[in-house]
């Protein structure tokens, strides 16, 4: 008989000295008792760093960042107060512009991936101030196109991601209100491979994304001709025209258009209106990553290709600068293309053709 008359049930007992177990237990492994030490002291846990990341997360944001950042273009060029500026000269010594276009998209497309994703390494093409961030955040919502393709997490190591974000691509054409060239990119390299390339046109919503290995929402063409109809740059253009009707033939037709995410598309099934549609891409000059990532993913995850003008793919880590010029196709013999350059252009190297 206990004291004070209460009895104690034997089940109860037991219950208790279980317990009791279980307490001692956690506080030898130092689970419990760090906790507790960190409630007495008032401090917050730490959020236990995130060594994986799930590339349909990242899908997900991307495309989102990469609708907001079209947002703001669009804005902007509807607003007819572009602000206009040279930040710097090309290699040729053609003017970069930038304009408040360019701007407050990439404020919007890096804050809304870096507050999602603080550990990982994000390249942008335009600068950030870091005394006006963006507060905006990510509800990890994972469309329902993107969860039904892959229903399953898709880890990989956070250290391995590099991202690269092109907030408006065309600016040149931007500037003189040709719209249909304009775009917006988010790429997700793994390891410097190009895995998920996001490409969005503000003027008509249209987004093209893929994730190699995994899908796409566009399609390759069901035919590309023999004779290819190329597609080079207008306003970046190098000595791409002289190269291309060297190997290609003083027949070939030529279509001189803006934006490398463009171009990409041009290669594409894509049903959008004011885009045209070509068999090869090439660029003899200088370009960066955040201009071609997103493209060299989506062709990829199509089964296409684009690497530097000698064949070599390109790695997505580093250096923001390409030196090796871009070819790209898809459904073609992208190594017989490669071939034909390089029997045309034997001294085709990192520097002629720039
Ligand atoms: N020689 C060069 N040096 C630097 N950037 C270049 C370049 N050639 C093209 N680019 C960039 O590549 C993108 C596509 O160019 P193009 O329309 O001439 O094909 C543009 O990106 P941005 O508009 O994002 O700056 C352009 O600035
Ligand atoms: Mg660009
Ligand atoms: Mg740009
Ligand atoms: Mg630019």
């Amino acid at each position: 008989m206990a004291p004070m008359g209460i009895r104690l049930s034997p089940l109860g007992i037991g219950v208790f000295c279980l317990l009791g177990v279980g307490v001692l237990y956690h506080l030898y492994t130092g689970s419990l008792s760090s906790r507790v030490t960190a409630f007495l002291l008032g401090e917050r846990a730490p959020a236990a760093a995130p060594s994986a990341v799930d590339l349909r997360e990242l899908l997900a944001v991307s495309l989102l960042a990469a609708a907001r950042g079209g947002v703001e273009v669009k804005r902007v060029r509807e607003s007819n107060a572009l602000n206009e500026k040279v930040k710097s000269k090309t290699r040729e010594g053609a003017d970069e512009r930038m304009t408040l276009g360019d701007q407050l998209s990439n404020r919007q497309m890096y804050y809304l991936i870096r507050n999602a994703f603080p550990s990982l390494q994000i390249n942008t093409e335009e600068q950030l101030d870091p005394d006006s961030q963006e507060p905006i955040s990510w509800d990890r919502s994972i469309p329902t196109q993107i969860s039904e393709l892959v229903p399953q997490q898709l880890e990989v190591p956070a250290e391995s991601i590099t991202i690269w974000i092109d907030p408006l691509d065309a600016t040149q054409e931007y500037t003189e209100n040709l719209r249909q060239y304009v775009t917006t990119m988010v790429c997700v390299a793994v390891d410097g491979n190009p895995v998920i390339g996001v490409i969005h046109k503000p003027f008509s919503g249209f987004t093209a994304w893929g994730m190699v290995n995994v899908g796409s929402n566009v399609k390759a063409r069901d035919n590309y001709s023999k004779t290819p109809k190329l597609i080079v740059s207008r306003s970046h253009a190098g000595k791409v025209k002289e190269v291309a009707l060297k190997t290609f033939g003083n027949d070939t037709e030529i279509i001189p258009a803006g934006g490398a995410g463009y171009k990409v598309l041009s290669l594409l099934e894509v049903t959008d209106d004011n885009q045209e549609q070509a068999d090869v891409y090439i660029h003899t000059s200088y370009i960066k990553k955040w201009d071609i990532c997103a493209g060299n993913a989506l062709l990829r995850s199509l089964g296409g290709h684009m690497t530097t003008l000698r064949g070599e793919e390109i790695i997505y880590t580093g250096s923001d600068g390409n030196e090796g010029g871009l070819l790209a196709s898809i459904g073609v013999d992208h190594i017989a293309l490669v071939q034909k350059l390089s029997d045309k252009f034997p001294d085709l190297d990192k520097s002629s053709h720039k």
